[in-house]
């Protein structure tokens, strides 16, 4: 039996009064993709943040492969395996697009982080650039600028650049908001085909629950910052509570069952 990437006790925040996480424990498995979902305000901005070292937790312990990066600043985070998407807050738009993964890549491999270090371009780095690329399916857009691309196809690109990172756990931020229908059953394929492949840990949020039920292993269900419940997308459908409280069904007999 593997031991967790991720391991998560007792997490707590607290402003002030408002306790946004509360007593959250989890753990994830090397290869599982999960998800969590919650209401607007149910803390999962907060989780994340505290998981990527950009909030100080108030309580509680995050150990990545067994090391404890609880309260460690983003930069070292990030080095130690945990990688964040941002939403398009990470792209060099008159790049191109393989510049963009090549830029990565080369902070990767322990080469300076400077844009004009790109001029000596490295044939290894480009061509591992390239194989990003085809995993997102965007490698015919890699001589465009950055700049021109769809955002759909920026969204991409933003997975390619984290995946270049090689990261031991990938979180993704709400993937497919702002999308099309039809760009978010790409990118939903894309995801699901990259968690298939066995080579990607990820936790992602997300609203759309087709996604979320598309792609998740197992989803932590947040409520007013609290686990409401955890398990696996057909658990969370048939839960009663979950289905009232946040899928927002105003079933009678669910309601019922939460509350007998
Ligand atoms: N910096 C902050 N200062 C004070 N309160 C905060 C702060 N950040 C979040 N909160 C509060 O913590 C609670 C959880 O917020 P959070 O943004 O984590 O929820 P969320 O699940 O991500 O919501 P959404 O889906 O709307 O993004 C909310 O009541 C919010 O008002």
């Amino acid at each position: 039996m593997s031991n967790p990437v991720l391991t998560i006790t007792s997490l707590t925040k607290r402003f002030g009064g408002v306790t946004a996480v509360s007593d959250i424990n989890l753990e994830v498995m090397p290869r599982e993709t999960i998800a969590i979902i919650g209401p607007n305000g149910a803390g999962k901005t907060t989780f994340y943040n505290m998981v990527s070292g950009r909030m100080l937790p108030t309580e509680g312990k995050i150990m990545l492969d067994g090391k404890d990066i609880t309260g460690l600043p983003p930069h070292k985070i990030s080095r130690l395996g945990v990688s964040r998407s941002f939403q398009l807050n990470n792209i060099f738009p008159e790049m191109t697009v393989q510049e963009n993964v090549e830029v990565v890549l080369s902070a990767y491999h322990g080469h300076s982080r400077k844009l004009f270090n790109i001029a000596s371009r490295n044939t290894g780095i480009q061509q591992e650039a390239v194989e990003f690329l085809e995993r997102l399916g965007i490698d015919s857009l890699k001589e465009q600028r950055a700049e021109v691309i769809s955002y759909g196809d920026k969204r991409l690109l933003e997975i390619a650049m984290v995946l270049a990172t090689q990261p031991k756990l990938v979180l993704l931020d709400e993937p497919t908001a702002g999308m099309t229908p039809d760009e978010t059953r790409r990118t939903t394929r894309l995801i699901k085909k990259l968690a298939d492949s066995g080579d990607y840990t990820f936790m992602i949020t997300e609203h759309d629950m087709d996604v979320v039920f598309n792609l998740a292993d197992r989803i932590l269900v947040m409520h007013r910052g609290e686990k409401l419940f955890a398990g696996t997308p057909e658990e969370v459908k048939n839960h009663p509570e979950v289905r009232v409280a946040y899928l927002g069904e105003e079933d009678d007999e669910a309601v019922e069952e939460a509350n007998p």
